[in-house]
Order: structure tokens, then sequence, then C-alpha cells
């Protein structure tokens, strides 16, 4: 028997599957097939997730464990912040560390536990870097000039100033009102930009924002690969970012933003350090579900109530009891 689990950061849920408790590890098909199979809405798991948390050992000298991105469409992502978090509380208290780091596709990130949002809602801090507003970096094109920070891109919406930014994964912000924000365009646009189009190759993340006062935000996702999300981490972190470029005045470096979403409530800090940005992300890492089941069925993508012993923690509603504690913000759709 192996061990599942099912987790979450702001409700952008996640299933974990740690590589170094099975026999044979799954083979990258394998990890396509069970992350496609156990996050479906409707013939998943537990009503599905957003992606899988693939753990793994790590031979980068200094770094404790190794953490890939499979979004529910099947495509690998090179990051995740709500996801790392909830990976940073499953390694520490595997191997009984608190701060240490973590591999990921394109950098070994710190991450470290921090006092818990309150009572029954564990923490922790993730660093989200490398930063880079390069076209190159996102991928984008035929879109105006190198970069996009802060200007209107009517190819992509009339009215609306965008900026992109990958962190490493690609985002696309814009601060709007709230009106705008529970409307329609985010869907439309965030679906066009995740299907065939002549400017984001790869895809990207789109998130709209708005500004509800000094160091305060509500962000909503359409994330590459999954499609709404009740958040998204890098997309909150990178939204944090273009709010401290676009609006200094209301936005400080090396300060505390509380960032609101659909399903809770994140704290970044946008620092600026040896001339690079870097993002602290702090918000929930909450487990819901352990997950018992054959190991042969991960690999035969084929886990279901009928072949898993399936334990609901207690950790649920302590962190609604948190959310429902939170003063009212934007109130829209939630993606469950
Ligand atoms: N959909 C993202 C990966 C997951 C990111 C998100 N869940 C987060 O918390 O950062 C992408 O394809 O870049």
């Amino acid at each position: 028997m192996v061990q599942l689990l099912k987790v979450h950061g702001s409700q952008n849920k996640f299933f974990i599957l740690d590589q170094t408790t099975l026999e044979h590890q799954l083979t990258d098909p394998e990890l396509v097939a069970l992350t496609k199979q156990i996050t479906d809405p409707e013939k998943g798991l537990l009503h599905g997730a957003d992606g899988l948390l693939v753990v793994n050992h790590s031979d980068h000298p200094g770094v404790t464990a190794q953490m890939r991105v499979i979004n529910a469409d099947g495509s690998e992502a090179s990051m995740c912040g709500n996801g790392i978090r909830t990976v940073a509380r499953y390694v520490a208290e595997k191997e009984h560390q608190n701060e240490f780091k973590i591999e990921t596709m394109k950098a070994d990130l710190k991450v470290a536990k921090h006092q818990p949002f309150a009572d029954g809602v564990p923490a922790y801090a993730a660093e989200i870097s490398p930063v880079s507003f390069d076209k190159k970096a996102l991928p984008f094109d035929n879109l105006g000039g190198e970069r996009i920070v802060d200007e209107y891109v009517p190819e992509l919406a009339p009215g609306l100033k965008f900026t992109s930014i990958a962190v490493p994964n690609p985002h696309l912000i814009a601060f709007m009102d709230k009106e705008t924000i529970t409307g329609p365009l985010l869907g439309e646009l965030g679906s066009y930009l995740n299907s065939d189009n002549p400017y984001y190759s790869d895809g990207v993340n789109v998130n709209f924002a708005t500004i509800l006062g000094k160091n305060k935000l509500f962000v909503r996702t359409f994330e590459r690969g999954v499609g709404y999300t009740n958040a998204c981490g890098t997309g909150m972190s990178a939204t944090s970012l273009a709010f401290a470029l676009t609006h200094p005045d209301m936005a400080d470096l090396n300060t505390p933003i509380t960032v609101y979403n659909p399903g809770g409530m994140v704290q970044t800090i946008v620092h600026f350090d040896n001339h690079q940005y870097w993002i602290e992300l702090i918000g929930n890492a909450t487990v819901t579900h352990k997950i018992d089941v054959d190991e042969q069925a991960l690999h035969d993508a084929d886990v279901s109530v009928q072949n898993a012993t399936i334990t609901k923690t207690e950790e649920q509603s302590a962190y609604e009891q948190m959310v429902n504690s939170l003063p009212k913000t934007v109130q829209v759709d939630v993606k469950e």
C-alpha cells in the first residue's frame, strides 16, 4: 500500500505523490495518465483537483527534495506557488526540517515553516523566483516590444493595461474594477491564450486583480492547463510584483501585501535584492485527505473509492473558519 495526500493552498487543490515511497517509480506517461484520472471533477477522486505534485529525491547539493508540477490537463509546469507550500509541509514533516530548499524545474527554491495562519491552519513561506519580464522567458510574440509592463495591449482586450511576468511560469496581469473582474472576460481571454493563438505559444496564466487598498489586493486567475482555480500562488506573487511596479503609491517593497482570492487569502512580500526581484509567498498548507491504495492502481491510473481507503482530516473546517473570519472582500463565483 502507498499513500497519496489531497492538499490545498488557498483551496487550489492538488494530490501529492511521493515517488520515493514506491517500489517502482511512475514513468512520465504514467504520471500524466494518473493526473488526468484523479483530477477529473466528475470521474476523478474526491471531486478532482487542479493537478498532481510529484515529490522525489534531489541530487542538487544542499537541496532536500524535488517537486514537479503536472496540471490537470497533463501539461507540466515549471512552478506552483500554492503547491510548493504543501510540498514544503509534507517534506518538513517527513525529514524533520523547518527550513530547506526544494528543487523545481528551473530553480532550487527556499521554503520555511511559518507560524500558523489560524488555529489548525499550518502555513509555509516559499521563494518565488526567478523573475523575468523578457518576451523570451514567457514566451510571447507579436505584441509589440521586448516586454509588457503596464501597457495597453488592444490585441488582448481593449481598455486594459497589462503586465506580463515569468516567475518562472508565465503570467499576464491586469488591474481593473470589481465589475470587470467578476465578468466573463477573464474566462474568454484565458481560454483564447491557452489554445492556438499568435501571442503566447506556451499558453499563459491570466490574473485579473482589483486594488482593495494600500498593500491589499484581490486576484482571480484563469490558469494554464486547468482553467479557473480558487487561487494561483505564482499568479498572486506575479500580480503583487506588478502591483508594486505599476502602483508604487499603493504597494510597498519589503512589506507584506495581503492578497485575497476566491479560495481565501495569502500574504506576499516583494523583495529586490542584488538587482533582482523575487517574491516571498506565505500561506496555508492544508491536508484534507489521506488516500491509501495499492501501488499498481497508480501505475494503472485507476484510483477510486472502490480500491482506495480514504481518511478525511479535520483541517478543512479549521481553514473554512479562517476564511469566514476574513473581512468581506470582492465576492466572485469560485471554482469548486
Ligand atoms: N497552471 C500553472 C501551474 C500551477 C500554478 C498555480 N497553481 C500556482 O499555485 O502557482 C502553469 O501552467 O504555469
